[in-house]
């Protein structure tokens, strides 16, 4: 074996050795967080592999209707959240679960008690589902002080207070990105090893991007900084060239491709919905945390995303999150409009 092909080798880091490097990073580690990882994990490799199958949802049983044998199907949406709560439940590291499918939080079982707070969007973009576009599963990690003295309140709680966030992607592969608070780092899947595999160490986002990507059909219902920052992205006056629209209408696939070749994603909030569509806990939060660790930054229209205090689970917030040079314009347009009131 050459060098270049020995370095290669011995460069090759899995997520479980990448999580326990970490873990002895800090002396007072017992490995909770790495046990709950790895059940994170298995939870995204279980719906990767039912997402590839999806194709013939209707002939294994994943397409949301009744089977031959009169039994009732589950939609994967339904499956990927059951998956998630038994993988979090039984890691015996949990005590309080949030996900986008449950009305309630889900306060886990003192026996089965641990410190972590799970926030989770099992399966973001249900709309692509149906047609394998890319989508994904979002999650952001809060610890709690005192496990046995629990509340809602210990899930209300500021982004930036969070101990880690990722999202997997399931796509052309399937990617895992995470962040524990020191830097982002990418994993691709390899199907044939069971593993993921450290492709892409430490993520930085490019400072500027060349792409904008948002709902443009809700242009009409837009306020005046998101039309005049589009406008400005289609024909800037200083003769740069304009940005390319992407809109995947997936939050993960559009965040990945934002956080690796730069640009800005925005769900801004119009008329009929005044706050956005994306949820604070498991959709802003953790890919603002992910951002804000690769270099670049996330808005919400009025202030740092990661600063916002939740109110209530399930909460949406406008976003803006990308590239640090194209947020600060953004940013620009809604000072100036301030300005002006
Ligand atoms: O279709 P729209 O209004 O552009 O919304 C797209 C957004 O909605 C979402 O699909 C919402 O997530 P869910 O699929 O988890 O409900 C995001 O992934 C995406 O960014
Ligand atoms: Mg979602
Ligand atoms: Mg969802």
């Amino acid at each position: 074996m050459n060098h270049e092909a020995e370095a290669h080798r011995t460069d090759l880091m899995t997520l479980t050795r990448h999580v326990l490097n970490e873990q002895t990073k800090h002396a007072e580690s017992r490995g909770d967080f790495s046990i709950l990882l790895s059940h994170i994990v298995l939870g995204c490799k279980f719906v990767c592999s039912s997402v590839n199958k999806a194709g013939l949802a209707h002939l294994i049983g994943l397409a949301g209707d009744t089977n031959v044998q009169g039994e009732e199907q589950k939609k994967l949406d339904v499956l990927s959240n059951e998956v998630f709560i038994k993988a979090l439940v039984s890691s015996g590291r949990t005590c309080i679960l949030v996900s986008e499918e449950d009305e309630e939080a889900t306060f886990v079982d003192p026996s089965l008690r641990g410190k972590y707070c799970v926030v989770f969007d099992p399966l973001d973009g249900s709309s692509n589902i149906d047609c394998g576009v890319s989508i994904g599963t979002i999650f952001g990690i809060y610890v709690v002080k005192d496990k046995d003295n629990i509340s809602l309140e210990d899930v209300l709680q500021p982004g930036k207070d969070m101990l880690a966030a990722g999202y997997c992607m399931y796509g052309s592969s399937c990617n895992l990105v995470l962040s524990t608070g020191s830097g982002v780092n990418g994993f691709t899947l390899d199907p044939s090893l069971g593993e993921f595999i450290l492709t892409h160490p430490d993520i930085k986002i490019p400072k500027r991007g060349k792409v904008y990507s948002v709902n443009e059909g809700n242009a009409k219902n837009w306020d005046g900084p998101t039309a005049k920052f589009v406008e400005k992205c289609k024909y800037p006056q200083d003769g740069s060239p304009p940005k390319s629209l992407r809109y995947i209408g997936s939050m993960v696939a559009d965040v990945h491709r934002t956080l690796l070749y730069g640009g800005i994603f925005m769900y801004p909030a119009d008329k009929k919905s005044p706050n956005g569509k994306l949820r604070v806990l498991y959709e802003v939060f953790p890919m603002s945390f992910l951002i804000e660790q690769a270099g670049g930054q996330a808005f919400t229209g009025k202030q740092r995303a990661l600063d916002l205090v939740p109110t209530k689970i399930h909460q949406r917030s406008p976003i803006f999150l990308g590239s640090y040079d194209d947020v600060e314009e953004i940013k620009a347009f809604y000072a100036a409009e301030d300005g002006q009131a």
